[in-house]
């Protein structure tokens, strides 16, 4: 385990595209926390009656002492045998519960204030993505069409592995650990020029589990 950390680390060092940002500790614990249960608080409202129904009697019944459930109370999707996402629930976000979630404002105004080329909020777009223990996202570009030049990802819950590939190099391939709290950002030559994936997780011992990204996006209209 410490030992493949260490290669990912190396690999991450050696051949880190110059336009491909990472901060591995920007949240805090109590920050993933405020952040995660917004994302879930969120996401749990969407879906079936039936799947909201099964949560809220498991947590009647077994309490809710950690924040995911086990995978079978979400209603993860499996993906087109075509689609690149496979095992995962996911939503456009359009507002964060501020009003529910209490200290989620000075939450959201950090990761805001990361936002780069000093975009506005107003010309983004926020996706939650929610993997199953076993979910994975095969390589792609994200659609040029439906956004914009740089992409940010809040990594939160189990850690994962992002793998970078260029399409003008293939040898050229970087593998990043994204612990939880964790942000990065994909821009310009990277986010066109590379496709990127998150690795299935490999249980050598490692923790698995559930795990939330929060994606913003910038409108492809916008510089
Ligand atoms: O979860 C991530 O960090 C990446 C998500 C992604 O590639 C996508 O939604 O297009
Ligand atoms: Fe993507």
């Amino acid at each position: 385990m410490a030992k493949r950390l260490l290669s990912s680390l190396a690999n991450f060092r050696g051949n880190l595209p110059s336009e491909f940002h990472f901060i591995p500790d920007f949240f805090s614990l109590s920050e993933q926390r405020t952040l995660l249960s917004a994302a879930l608080l969120r996401l749990d409202a969407t879906g079936s009656r039936r799947y909201q129904k099964k949560r809220k009697s498991y947590i009647a019944s077994e309490g809710s002492s950690s924040i995911f459930l086990p995978d079978g109370y979400y209603e993860f999707m499996e993906g087109h045998y075509d689609g690149v996402i496979h095992n995962y629930r996911e939503m456009h976000l359009t507002s964060w519960p501020t009003a529910e979630i209490s200290g989620l404002s000075p939450v959201l105004d950090r990761l805001h204030s990361l936002l780069p080329f000093q975009t506005k909020l107003d010309s983004t777009q926020t996706h939650l993505l929610h993997l199953a223990s076993n979910g994975e996202i095969l390589p792609h570009i994200d659609n040029v069409s439906a956004s914009g030049h740089w992409i940010l990802g809040v990594s939160l819950g189990a850690d994962r592995t992002l793998r970078l590939e260029s399409c003008i190099k293939p040898e050229e391939t970087v593998d990043v650990l994204l612990p939880s709290g964790s942000v990065y950002i994909q821009s310009d030559s990277v986010r066109y020029q590379y496709k990127h994936s998150i690795l299935k997780n490999r249980s050598l011992g490692g923790a698995t589990g559930q795990r939330i990204s929060v994606m913003i996006r910038v409108s492809s209209s916008v510089g």
